[in-house]
């Protein structure tokens, strides 16, 4: 390999830790006593680890030499110090030193391992908050499972990398340092052979991580894949049983988990290989100081328990670099899982408060459309030069074929997305004046298929309003024709809904929907076909709620069903993105154009079943 490509792998292992040393610093530093604390207790815990093989060698050199010419051991008198009180003081040493070494190290391991888990906490939580800020343009272009991944694996993994390799890797390094510098006071020339080591070391470990860190980066990626997966086919179950997609489904899954497999495996493998290189390493270092050491106890310029010292230091000193192999590879998998993190994190909102954004006024609601083009996709137009006014206090109606562009032009009010030209105004204040959450607040929405927490009901309601009281989510309740059904239940409010309000009716979820959008006393509200699926008698009661809700308050409803629209002050015929026809329902059955033959359509189908009904 030439020396470029080594620069390039190097380049790529510690630009990544570099970037998330310096994004999680501002969260480190939040910590940084309980980690100042913690590291004072290490450095005494070095202190006793480099003492550790000292008492060896004093009973080496002052108490037992060895008698060269028969072999045996002779026990000498030194220093005026009684040997065997000596012998026993170096013994209970040996204890005092590992002691209090390990408390030091007690000490250190649980402070620095705390400030961790609580940085990760921190980090989890803003995760978790940009997450639900990020735009919906966003969200459609990362798999949830995915994302869910990088909240709970991706951190959990950092976690467990700092506590177990990265706490360990810097109580080495320290340890390393100081071996390394009482090494070279003790003699020059095996510290120059131990030396001698470093390079290569640091040369074949570097290849190897960039390797180790590409590959799990990768690996990550088919976890995350398989994650999205998974969760798709679970929150689709009914579609995937009722078309017996699980054959075809199964098949997917079973090549990306094969291709995740392969991946984990080829990790491993790349970690075994840089351990078993580091090994080798060692033992060809030990062999030679061992060579020259002696060399130099022979000739006297160092005594026997000098080279016992280095000896210990030298294996000590490498098992922890042997470790370090090992644990940089572990570093590199956390890099990735961190880069996945930042890569969320650093990911500006397309919609987001400007500058000068400022909290709304309460709205009389007065919404203006001036022009307004939107696309999804640059090029592909989905709204074109859309242009209407609606009062306080007026329904207006979006009508008109599939796919027209309704539900797109409905979510411009609640800034989902942002027009790519024209604007939208309301009270006479373009929205992006206000901030986000002082106009999403005014706002109401019920949407056809609302979606119910796994909470109580009162805490479903309450949903729509911070800080709701008891009596006001009762309030609430009453309008959305929903406290009769809600006081029927077993445990009333309390009642805790299954997941995404599995256990009501379709029209009971609609009204605790409902209910959720009345707690707000929003002067807009928003309807997206909210009846759609209901069978009659839901129908009417959820209707008998809405038109509660909606009482004097501007409301925008989407519908298929043109019965429904009738009474609207303005309605808007959509198809292709563009507004064909406008005005009340008698000027448009006047018109004579699409929304008439599409009403007269629905009338007659209406009547047929109707008729087959009554004769039936
Ligand atoms: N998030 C999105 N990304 C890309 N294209 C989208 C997105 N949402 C909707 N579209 C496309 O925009 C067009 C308008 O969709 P929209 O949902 O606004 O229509 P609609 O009139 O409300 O339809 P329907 O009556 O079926 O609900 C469609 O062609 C749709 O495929």
């Amino acid at each position: 390999m030439s020396d470029r490509t080594k620069e390039k792998d190097l380049k790529k292992v510690m630009p990544g830790m570099m970037r998330i040393g310096r994004r999680f610093l501002p969260y480190i530093g939040k910590r940084k006593l309980l980690i100042a604390g913690s590291f004072l207790a290490l450095l005494v815990e070095t202190g006793f680890r480099l003492l550790e093989p000292w008492p060896l060698k004093f009973v080496f050199d002052h108490v037992l030499v060895t008698e060269t010419n028969n072999d045996s051991l002779k026990v000498i008198v030194g220093h005026g110090i009684d040997p065997m009180l000596l012998l026993a003081l170096l013994a209970l040493s040996i204890v005092v030193i590992s002691v209090l070494g390990s408390f030091a190290a007690y000490l250190s391991t649980f402070g620095m391992a705390l400030a961790s888990v609580q940085i990760l906490t921190d980090i989890r939580s803003d995760l978790y908050s940009h997450l639900q800020r990020l735009s919906l343009t966003f969200h459609m272009q990362h798999k949830s499972g995915d994302l869910i991944t990088r909240v709970t694996a991706d951190i959990d993994r950092i976690k467990l990398t700092i506590v177990k390799v990265i706490l360990p890797l810097v109580t080495n390094i320290v340890t390393l340092v100081g071996m390394l510098v009482v090494m070279s006071w003790m003699n020059w020339e095996l510290f120059a052979i131990a030396l001698t080591i470093f390079p290569l070391f640091y040369f074949s470990m570097m290849r190897l991580i960039g390797r180790i860190r590409h590959v799990s980066r990768e690996h990550r990626k088919f976890q995350g894949i398989l994650a999205a997966t998974t969760s798709e086919t679970i929150g689709a179950i009914e579609v995937v049983q009722a078309l017996s997609l699980h054959n075809q489904l199964e098949d997917i899954f079973e090549q990306q988990n094969t291709i995740t497999l392969n991946h984990g495996a080829k990790s491993l493998k790349l970690s075994a290989v840089l351990q078993r290189t580091v090994q080798i390493l060692i033992a060809l270092t030990i062999a030679l100081v061992l060579w020259r050491g002696s060399h130099l106890v022979i000739q006297k310029t160092l005594t026997p328990g000098d080279l016992l010292v280095f000896i210990t230091y030298l294996k000590n000193a490498f098992e922890p670099i042997r470790k370090l192999s090992n644990q940089f590879s572990e570093i590199a998998k956390a890099t990735a899982s961190g880069e996945r993190i930042i890569d969320v994190l650093d990911y500006e909102p397309h919609v987001r408060n400007l500058p000068r954004a400022k909290p709304a006024h309460s709205f009389f609601g007065a919404v203006r459309f001036e022009n307004v083009t939107f696309a999804y996709e640059s090029g592909k137009a989905i709204l074109q030069n859309i242009s209407f006014e609606a009062q306080p206090g007026q329904k207006v109606a979006v009508v008109g074929a599939s796919g027209g562009g309704k539900s797109t032009l409905i979510s411009l009010i609640l800034r989902l997305y942002d027009p790519n030209s024209g604007r939208i105004l309301i009270d006479g204040q373009d929205l992006r004046e206000y901030t986000l959450d002082s106009l999403r607040q005014q706002i109401g929405v019920v949407l056809q298929e609302s979606i119910l927490f796994a909470a109580s009901i009162r805490e479903n309601i309450a949903y729509g309003k911070l800080g709701a009281t008891d009596a006001e989510i009762e309030q609430a309740a009453k309008i959305a024709n929903a406290h009769d059904f809600i006081m029927n239940l077993p445990d009333g409010y309390e009642t805790v809904l299954g997941e995404r309000g599995c256990t009501l009716s379709g029209g009971q979820r609609q009204r605790i929907a409902i209910a959720r959008a009345a707690i707000r006393k929003a002067p807009i509200v928003i309807l997206d076909e909210p009846t759609t699926g209901l069978d009659n008698a839901s129908e009417q009661a959820v209707n008998k709620a809405l038109n509660r809700l909606t009482q004097g308050r501007t409301t925008f409803l989407i519908s298929h069903n043109l019965r429904s629209v009738e009474d609207a002050d303005l309605i808007l015929y959509v198809e292709g993105g563009q507004i064909l026809e406008r005005g009340t329902h008698p000027e448009l059955i006047r018109f004579g154009g699409r929304y008439a033959a599409l009403y007269q359509l629905q009338n007659a189908v209406t009547q047929g079943e109707e008729r087959h009904a009554i004769q039936a």
